[in-house]
C-alpha cells in the first residue's frame, strides 16, 4: 500500500458515551470499542459497546475489538453490538474470514498483527488478501496471559514500514503512540490510520488536553513541505 500523509486517527478503549463524543469533535474517524479481553484496561460490556455505537454518526467507524477465535461468537457478537467494523486481535481457530464476510455483508474485517519480529511479515502479507485492513500492534498472544493490545509500548517500526509497503489493503499503526512520538511514526511507517489508546488517557479516562495536542500534532507534521509553500503564496 502507498504511503499516506494525511492519516485518519483511530481512537480506542473509549468507555462513554461522553468519550465518544469528544473524540469525534476532535476528528476521530473511528472508535475503538474493547469488548472481554484476557487482560488490558480498555474493556466495557458490550450493553455499553451498543449504547456507544448507537450514537455515533455516519462516517465515523466503529470499532468491535474481540479476542473471540470462532466465527459463530464472533458473528453473535457483532448482532449483540451494532458495529460497522470488526477488529479481530487474536487468529482464527474455528471458521474462516469468508464466513465472517458471508454472514455478516457490509461488516469491515480488520485482522491484528502484533509485531514480534520479522515472523510478522509473512503473517500480515499472508492474512491480506482476505480481509479490508490490518492493525500492527505490539501485544503478545504467546504469553500465558495473552496481551492483545492496550499495552502503551512501541514495536519495531521498521517492521511496520516494511509491511505497509507489502499489502495491498489499509495499514492501522497502533501500540505506544502518543503527541511526542506520532511525528516519528507518521515519517516513518505514513499508516493509513493511527490508533491510540493509552497516549490520551490519564487514569483511564480520556483526556482533552493529550487528544488535543495529539490532533494538533498529526496536523503539523501531515502537511508536506510543497503544501506548506503553496499555502503562503
Ligand atoms: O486496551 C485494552 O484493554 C486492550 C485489550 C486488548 C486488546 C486491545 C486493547 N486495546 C487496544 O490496543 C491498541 C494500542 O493501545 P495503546 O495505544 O498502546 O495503549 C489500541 O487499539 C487499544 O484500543
Amino acid at each position: 500500500m502507498k504511503q499516506t500523509t494525511k492519516p485518519r486517527v483511530k481512537i480506542c478503549c473509549i468507555s462513554s458515551i461522553e468519550e465518544a463524543k469528544m473524540a469525534i469533535i476532535y476528528g476521530a474517524s473511528a472508535l475503538g470499542l474493547v469488548s472481554a479481553m484476557p487482560s488490558g484496561i480498555g474493556v466495557i460490556s458490550e450493553e455499553l459497546i451498543a449504547e456507544i455505537s448507537a450514537i455515533v454518526p455516519p462516517g465515523v467507524c466503529t470499532f468491535l475489538f474481540t479476542s473471540k477465535q470462532d466465527v459463530k461468537s464472533i458473528i453473535e457478537q457483532q448482532r449483540r453490538c451494532q458495529v460497522n467494523t470488526i477488529q479481530i486481535c487474536d487468529y482464527l481457530t474455528l471458521g474462516k474470514y469468508q464466513d465472517l464476510r458471508d454472514a455478516m455483508p457490509g461488516i469491515a474485517l480488520v485482522q491484528v498483527i502484533h509485531v514480534t519480529g520479522e515472523e510478522s511479515v509473512k503473517e500480515a502479507v499472508e492474512v491480506s488478501p482476505l480481509v479490508d485492513a490490518i492493525l500492527l500492534d505490539s501485544g503478545n498472544k504467546y504469553l500465558p496471559i495473552k496481551q492483545l493490545g492496550g499495552t502503551g509500548k512501541v514495536h519495531n517500526w521498521d517492521i511496520s514500514k516494511k509491511i505497509r509497503e507489502l499489502v495491498d489493503v489499509p495499514v492501522y499503526l497502533a501500540g505506544g503512540l502518543n503527541s511526542e512520538n506520532v511525528t516519528a511514526a507518521i515519517k516513518q511507517v505514513s499508516p493509513f490510520g493511527l490508533d491510540i489508546c493509552t497516549g490520551v488517557r490519564t487514569n483511564n479516562k480520556l483526556d482533552e488536553m493529550k487528544l488535543s495536542q495529539f490532533f494538533s500534532q498529526i496536523y503539523y507534521s501531515s502537511f508536506g513541505v510543497d503544501e506548506v509553500q503553496n499555502f503562503r503564496e
